[in-house]
């Protein structure tokens, strides 16, 4: 079941949809547990901070946020509370991910709602997501450098492409046609 669930290969929309990565091993699954135990701690600041950083670094990315569209002072995104349900959102989104990362259909459903919504209702372009976990990725790895070592960051690495996996099939099976490999 977990080894179709993360698919080697999968039929969809007509077209062969590769796997960016394997399933996580147990060893790596308690890695990313016991680091992302860490970082939940401080939910509300990280989840902030990734997002400030990847609004400032990519400023087209805020065209979906009605509220903070024009904004440009990172202080000001900072009080935006559409901007810190948003961090709030993605880090309790990631949150059930890493819980349940045991229960592949859960981590599935969890991830094909979010990718669903954010195409059909958002119409957000899903290169974002790749966008956010990069910037995801950084800040972490600059905020806990004793627990990001290069080894951990491979394995969260592993962990971001199989959720961007997860939503990019969400936005093909609703018929988001431009998904395939400009966004890879
Ligand atoms: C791992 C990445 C992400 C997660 C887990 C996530 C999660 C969520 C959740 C749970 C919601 C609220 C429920 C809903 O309306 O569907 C939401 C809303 C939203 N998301 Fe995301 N999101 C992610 C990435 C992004 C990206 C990359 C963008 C755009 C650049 C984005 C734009 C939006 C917008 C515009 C809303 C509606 C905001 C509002 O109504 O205030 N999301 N997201």
């Amino acid at each position: 079941e977990r080894g179709r669930e993360r698919g080697e290969r999968e039929r969809e929309g007509g077209r062969e949809r590769e796997t960016l990565s394997e399933p996580l091993s147990d060893v790596e699954t308690e890695i990313i547990q016991d680091t992302w135990g860490l970082v939940y701690k401080n939910c509300e600041d990280v989840g902030v901070s990734v997002l400030i950083r990847f609004f400032v670094n990519f400023p087209s990315a805020k065209q979906y946020f009605s509220q903070f569209q024009d904004m440009e002072d990172p202080e000001e995104m900072e009080k935006s509370t559409q901007l810190r349900q948003h961090a709030r959102r993605v880090m309790n989104a990631i949150n059930t991910v890493v819980a349940n990362l045991h229960d592949a259909e859960k981590v599935s459903s969890v991830l094909a709602l979010v990718g669903k919504a954010h195409a059909l209702k958002h119409k957000v372009e899903p290169v974002y997501f790749k966008i956010l976990s990069g910037v995801m990725l950084e800040v972490l790895a600059e905020d806990y450098p004793e627990y990001f070592t290069e080894e951990v960051q491979l394995v969260w690495t592993k962990l971001m492409g199989a959720v961007f996996w997860h939503v990019t099939g969400a936005y093909t099976e609703v018929g988001w046609l431009q998904v395939s490999s400009s966004a890879v």
